[in-house]
């Protein structure tokens, strides 16, 4: 799969809300009482999805991807501290009764969580689960056209022999099947979005590749509008439209997908970039981010990112960076120096982020002399081999490789 397929890297935010606006997060702050103080998993976090509009949120484990979808859904528990807004369809979701939220969750808004058998009951057989959904939203529905439509909805997700598969039990199924029931229970309820959290970490390549084409399927579908959280941004690049780059608690990039992949503005993507699987070079080499996320306990002034930057200067271990528009498109960035890399090619900010940062190194020093040297390591890993389950030999075949090239743009 690469950027820009199926014209989903198009469409940027609106800068208002429409008619066809669905969900709404404005602000959203999440905090946990520890022993040790708060804990800030999320530090204002903001997006709005349009009918049917894909938004993959990627950062590292711990940058607050979860936590900000459990606080949409209102599956904290209950000691979470959390504030800001969160509108469905224009109505506040933050405060409202479990009943409410309850059938919101039901029907408006899905969750896919990244073990399938979370939102699976193992003693009831798949088709009797989608069955149950599709009863519950259409009380006119006879049991006969339910089941129907039932085993239709599986063989959209791509079961093979969806007809025989419905009345097996979710043990009797592979993991990549099972999370396939997962998206069809979710199309039964017709929702408006749909949030999928990490919905293919646990599973190979090729079975990672049809869990998307269906829930792509779902999304086209329905016209609901996808939420992606993931921590790989090859994940994203086919299946969304705009990507927000999570870190320490906050987005600190979001725009489209082409500007994310081809004109990133804050040093984290680069090392994201630099550090997932590519077609775009010769060699295999993969460049992890030095360093690890801060701690979200006592957070220091400043820009959490800045102590693994190569572009870090004084200014960054004083102010946090605010995340702000930094073209007419709505990119938004939270690098004080996002100027500096725009203009680059791919190519080069690729190089950047490789093994000598010499160009990342050279734009540090364009206005000052750097006051630290490149973190972005070298290194000759080569991509972990997926491992995982095998899926059934007769099962549906994909083809996304989750990587990307300069070509499809
Ligand atoms: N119930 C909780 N109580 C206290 N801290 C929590 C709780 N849930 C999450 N956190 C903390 O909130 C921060 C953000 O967690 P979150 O699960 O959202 O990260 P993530 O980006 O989704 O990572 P991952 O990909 O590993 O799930 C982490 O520091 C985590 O330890």
């Amino acid at each position: 799969m690469t950027v820009g397929d199926k014209g989903y890297a198009q469409r940027p935010e609106p800068a208002t809300p429409t008619e066809d606006t669905v969900l709404e997060v404005d602000g959203l702050q999440v905090a946990f009482p520890s022993e040790d103080g708060l804990v800030r998993a999320v530090r204002g976090v903001s997006y709005r999805l349009e009918r049917g509009a894909g938004l993959g949120i990627v950062g590292e484990s711990g940058s607050g991807k979860s936590v900000t979808a459990l606080a949409v859904m209102g599956l904290l528990p209950a000691a979470a501290k959390v504030t800001g807004s969160v509108r469905y369809r224009g109505s506040e979701l933050l405060g409202l009764s479990d009943t409410r939220l309850s059938d919101i969750r039901g029907s408006g808004i899905a969750m896919i969580f990244q073990d399938p058998m979370t939102s699976l009951n193992p003693v009831h057989t798949v088709g009797a689960q989608i069955i149950e959904g599709l009863l519950r939203h259409n009380p006119d529905m006879s049991k006969r056209a339910a089941r129907d439509r039932a085993v239709e909805l599986l063989g959209t997700v791509g079961i093979p022999h969806p007809d025989r598969r419905a009345d097996s039990y979710p043990h009797e199924l592979s993991g990549g099947m099972r999370q396939r029931v997962v998206i069809a229970i979710a199309m039964a309820n017709d929702p408006a979005v749909i949030i999928a959290d990490e919905p293919t970490t646990a599973l190979d390549v090729t079975v990672q590749a049809q869990v998307l084409e269906a829930l792509e399927t779902a999304r086209e579908e329905t016209g609901a509008a996808l939420v992606l959280i993931t921590h790989d941004l090859g994940v994203v690049a086919g299946h969304t439209d705009r990507v927000a780059v999570m870190y320490a608690g906050r987005v600190v990039e979001s725009g489209t997908v082409e500007e994310l992949f081809y004109e990133p503005r804050m040093p984290y993507t680069l090392g994201l970039l630099g550090s997932m699987p590519r077609m775009d070079r010769d060699d295999d080499r993969l460049t992890p981010i030095a360093g690890s996320p801060p701690s979200l306990l006592n957070l220091p002034p400043g820009c959490p990112f800045a102590p693994r930057c190569p572009m870090r200067e004084d200014r960054c271990d004083r102010d946090e960076p605010s995340l702000h528009v930094v073209d007419a498109g709505g990119h938004r960035s939270a690098c004080h120096f996002a100027d500096r890399l725009v203009g680059m090619e791919a190519g080069a900010v690729f190089e950047a982020t490789g093994a000598d940062n010499e160009s990342l190194a050279r734009l540090a020093r364009s206005d000052s002399e750097a006051s630290s040297e490149a973190s972005f390591e070298a290194s000759s890993e080569t991509a972990a081999e997926a491992t995982a389950e095998s899926e059934s030999a007769n099962d549906m075949n994909g083809s996304t490789d989750g990587t990307y090239g300069k070509g499809s743009r």
